[in-house]
């Protein structure tokens, strides 16, 4: 099956720094991409890459086919790609519907009752419907990540990136998040999903990449990937030996 989303040869510099190191994969429709690496690794960028806040040097980005290298990132969030933010900045003074409409307003493009329809039926799934009326700054760290995820779903995503949603949380707030992140990917919608916390990605991905200094360094089956020699090296300086 082709892919949803695809980056060929994307390269992305900041002076020195290289955040994107000729760095080609895929994500077939309806799977669940995990995405680890130690801190600095590019990871972040990576997102920002294939939202189109930021721009590549080379490379391409295709989404369902289309050439999307050249979009700005509201042509792509309209065209599909969503994601959570690391740190969960919500409108604070809104109430959490509001912020969901945004989204559904901004994002997906829908106005009046099918925005406000969208809004209540993602509120439900993520878990939020007891506080549509509450204002999003008294929200917990849990329900904050889980209004990202809201914001994310209200856009209409067929991909949706999640920047560390999992961390910070206890593992009984972790656990229930797991589950609901399982539903939203039991719906359809293809994932990328970068995390430290790893045990809550494997609960869920089909499939795990490394990065480190930009570059895709492995990817393949979750388990074996966590044994494999680069993982090893990167998170417990175990020496290659070839
Ligand atoms: N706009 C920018 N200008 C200059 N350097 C940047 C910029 N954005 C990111 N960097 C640098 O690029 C590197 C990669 O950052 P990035 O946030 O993508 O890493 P990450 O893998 O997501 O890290 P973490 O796991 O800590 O979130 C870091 O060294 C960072 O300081």
């Amino acid at each position: 099956m082709s892919a949803i989303l695809e980056l060929q040869g994307v390269k992305k510099a900041f002076g020195a720094v290289v955040v994107a190191d000729d760095q080609s994969w895929s994500l077939a429709p309806g799977e669940a991409l995990g995405v680890i690496g130690p801190n600095g690794a590019g990871k972040t960028s990576m997102f920002n890459l294939v939202t189109g806040t930021l721009r590549a040097d080379a490379g391409q980005i295709r989404l369902g086919g289309q050439d999307i290298t050249g979009w700005s990132a509201a042509k792509r969030c309209r065209a599909g790609i969503a994601r959570s933010f690391q740190v969960p900045q919500p409108f604070a003074h809104m109430t959490v519907f509001e912020n969901a409409y945004v989204a559904a307003t901004q994002g997906a493009g829908l106005s009046g009752r099918a925005a406000e329809a969208l809004c209540l039926d993602v509120l439900d799934r993520t878990g939020l419907i007891a506080k549509a009326n509450g204002q999003a700054g008294g929200l917990t760290l849990l329900e904050r990540k889980r209004l990202e995820l809201s914001r994310a779903l209200c856009a209409r995503p067929r991909v949706i990136l999640l920047d560390e949603i999992a961390g910070g949380l206890t593992e009984h707030e972790c656990q229930s998040l797991i589950q609901t992140i399982r539903d939203v990917h039991a719906t359809g919608v293809s994932i990328v999903w970068i995390e430290h916390v790893v045990h809550a990605l494997l609960a869920v991905v089909g499939r795990l990449m490394v990065i480190d200094f930009g570059r895709k360094i492995a990817e393949g089956e979750p388990q074996a990937i966590m044994q494999s020699r680069e993982v090893r090296e990167i998170y417990l300086g175990i020496e290659a030996d070839g």
